[in-house]
């Protein structure tokens, strides 16, 4: 594996699904696979689960880790071509990521979209330049359009918890203060999507996302409607993505916010939310710490979905 940043890069999901119940049955199986190998992790910006999981990852498979927070001690970096660099930026991008590719042999990049441009943010030029300039294995910690790691977590923890080979699977936009990316969105559905599950969008109208990662999904504008029988249920929220409105926050109606009423028409799904979550904005305490909230499992499972990514990459540096 050269690089992870999609589903088509992970290959047959049944068999990325064992191998990855391999290692969580014996998660040290592999550890002299990355010995005297190292990971460099770099952050554009803040992080919990993805920093901690993924350096786990990393020990679980004997590896050395770098975690770089290029805000915090790195040189602020320019990152457009052809800018003459007489401001407060030192170093351009394009020196930075060939130098930090000497120093690895792994790379772990996580950059959000900026919403200054969509076409920049969707034509992912933070994470195409590591990868075409770092000379080693990249993979995406959340970048502006995706977030594998997240979404190979969540389809993991579904596997673990569906009572039917099919379940029905509702993604659900909920309010926010600040304006969020589209990766998490993106990504589950673009997972959700390669399964053969029941998968339906639900969101207020004026939150379209990208065609492209909606796919054959159903969207339904009805919440009340989409919850109705379903087995899971993922609340995010994000950003209008369509037009003018790119980046900006269209409603904060805490009418979607996921609380008792709207779990009582599932099928006693199952709550998920990839965290960091806004209790009582996103969905209310009591669903949150109810008995159908799997969270935290979800969240654990980030430790094995990165795990199988690095075996991968590993194996690839052969
Ligand atoms: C894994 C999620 C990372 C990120 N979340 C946030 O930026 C939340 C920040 C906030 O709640 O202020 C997002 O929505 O993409
Ligand atoms: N879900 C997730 O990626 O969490 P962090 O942003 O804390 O890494």
């Amino acid at each position: 594996m050269k690089k992870f940043t999609c589903v088509q890069d992970i290959g047959d999901l049944k068999a990325a699904l064992a191998e990855a119940f391999e290692i969580k049955n014996d998660r040290f199986k592999y550890v002299e696979l990355g010995r005297n190998k190292t990971l460099m992790m770099i952050f554009f910006n803040a992080s919990l689960r993805t920093r901690l999981s993924t350096q786990k990852a990393a020990t679980n498979l004997g590896m050395n880790v770098i975690v770089l927070d290029i805000n915090q001690g790195a040189w602020k970096l320019e990152t457009e071509r052809g800018v003459i660099m007489d401001g407060d930026k030192p170093e351009h991008i394009l020196e930075a990521i060939p130098v930090m590719g000497c120093y690895c042999d792994i790379i772990g990049v996580r950059s959000f979209a900026r919403f200054e441009n969509r076409d920049y943010d969707y034509q992912e030029v933070i994470i195409n330049q590591f990868i075409k300039y770092s000379g080693r294995p990249v993979f995406s910690m959340e970048a502006a359009t995706r977030h594998p790691l997240q979404s190979f977590a969540d389809l993991i923890t579904i596997e673990e918890y569906k009572k039917t080979p099919r379940p029905k699977v509702v993604m659900t936009w909920a309010p926010h203060p600040r304006p969020l990316p589209q990766a998490v969105p993106n990504s589950f559905a673009e997972w959700m999507n390669a399964t053969d599950y029941d998968f339906v969008i639900t969101h207020p109208e004026g939150y379209e996302l990208d065609p492209a990662f909606v796919g054959n999904a159903r969207v339904e504008y009805d919440q009340m409607k989409a919850f109705e029988g379903a087995d899971f249920v993922y609340a995010k929220n994000w950003a209008a993505y369509t037009g003018e409105n790119y980046g900006q926050i269209l409603s904060k109606d805490r009418e979607w916010t996921v609380g008792d009423r709207q779990m009582g028409v599932t099928n006693n799904a199952f709550f998920m939310h990839c965290l960091p979550v806004r209790r009582n904005m996103i969905v209310t305490d009591d669903v949150i710490e109810s008995a159908q909230s799997i969270v935290i499992p979800e969240a654990a499972n980030r430790e094995i979905s990165a795990t199988v990514v690095l075996k991968r990459m590993l194996e690839g540096l052969k």
